[in-house]
């Protein structure tokens, strides 16, 4: 039986799970303080940190690097893709290296799974699967309201899929009959309508374009930015940080931990309850949006990623708010991990083919 490595790095998280087959062996999430990922310039810097804790936790779990079989990282910002199982090539590490399409954490996915690869000395097959730039959108949806700029779907496309289909099978269903409001509750937030197995629209959970999350501004007023923008205040790169890595509830509350913000909410901090409070309320309007995107017809909202694990989020401020649109499925945390490892699989054992990703094909 194929041993598997997969590793899921997230803008507040590495997690890392280990398979013998389809069979858990050990799975672990390493929750890292922005303090911690701030010291590093750029996230192609972060790699070697990351990188430790991995060795790490193969060591202690008794699985070295000679043991892995296959490997499969969760894939980043390439240029836009059909889902799907993909080899970890070249044009793929320096697209991925040099942020061409954009800075996410899920770039290390690929650079660390290739890292491991030549550190191990063997020749074991190296994948991602379903990565964040996963485009089923349709053409009215990428509209944004001025020709020189497209919306874009960048969203939590691995985890959206694979807790849709999990939810469908709860209903005796396939993903391809149903339509699903989907709700990924991360650092960052995505909410996607699924149609009968495509997300026909979703928010871009990493540009300003939808609710504000643990560590994004979500959309803000326009006029506004501009002026900040113009306003010698901050530089570019100041200016990127203030809607990505230090907006929504950091810049509210002081952290991306929803765990200490319930603490403080808890010790009477009523800026911390508004502010989470918002969050939701943002949540709820952008899954309103789409459900109509769906034409009112919603067999399930699925709501997933580690906020859902929150119930004195989930029931008093969404849950409750968005019964009115379709029952409601709860997935806290996800499917991710299982997901990656089963992708991979699907290709060493042939019952699906791998793509090859070429960055300068359009
Ligand atoms: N049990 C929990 N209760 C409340 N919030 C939680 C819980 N577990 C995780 N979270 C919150 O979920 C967020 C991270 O979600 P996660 O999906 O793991 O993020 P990512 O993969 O984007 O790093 C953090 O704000 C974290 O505090
Ligand atoms: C890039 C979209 C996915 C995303 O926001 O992931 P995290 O919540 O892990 O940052």
């Amino acid at each position: 039986m194929p041993i598997v490595l997969v590793i899921n790095p997230g803008s507040t998280s590495t997690k890392l799970a280990l398979f013998n087959d389809r069979e858990l062996i050990r799975e672990h999430t390493i929750r890292h303080q922005p303090e911690e990922l701030s010291q590093f310039n750029t996230l192609y810097e972060q790699r070697i940190f990351r990188k430790k804790l991995i060795v790490e936790f193969l060591q202690k779990s008794g699985y070295p690097l000679d043991r892995i079989d296959l490997i499969v990282g969760r894939g980043g910002m390439l240029k836009p893709l059909q889902g799907g199982t993909y080899y970890v090539n070249d044009s793929m590490i320096e697209d991925l290296k040099t942020a061409r399409y954009g800075e996410h954490a899920s770039n290390l996915g690929a650079i660390l799974a290739r890292e491991l690869l030549s550190e191990s000395g063997r020749d074991i097959p190296v994948f991602i699967a379903d990565p964040v730039v996963v485009d089923e959108m349709e053409p009215l949806a990428k509209y944004s309201g001025h020709p020189d700029f497209k919306r874009r779907s960048i969203f939590h496309a691995l985890n959206q899929k694979a807790v849709a289909r999990q939810v469908a099978a709860r209903y005796g269903k396939r993903y391809e009959e149903m339509n699903l409001v989907v709700i990924h509750m991360g650092g960052g937030i995505s909410i996607g309508a699924h149609r009968k197995g495509k997300v026909i629209d979703v928010n871009n959970a990493l540009d300003g374009d939808g609710p504000f999350s643990p560590e994004r501004s979500g959309t803000l007023p326009l006029t506004g930015l501009i002026k900040l923008c113009f306003s010698g205040t901050y530089t570019k790169d100041e200016m990127k940080k203030l809607i990505k890595g230090k907006g929504g509830l950091m810049a509210y509350t002081g952290t991306t931990d929803c765990q200490k913000v319930q603490m403080y909410i808890r010790q009477g901090d009523q800026n911390c309850k508004m502010a989470y409070k918002a969050m939701a309320y943002q949540i709820i309007k952008w899954a309103g949006k789409m459900a109509a995107a769906l034409r009112g017809e919603v067999d399930s909202i699925i709501i997933t990623g580690g906020i859902a694990y929150d119930k004195n989020f989930m029931i008093p401020w969404l849950t409750e708010k968005l019964s009115f649109i379709a029952p409601i499925d709860i997935v806290p945390g996800g499917n991710e991990e299982l997901a990656l490892a089963m992708a991979g699989l699907r290709v060493i054992e042939g019952s699906e083919e791998a793509r090859e990703y070429d960055g300068l094909s359009r």
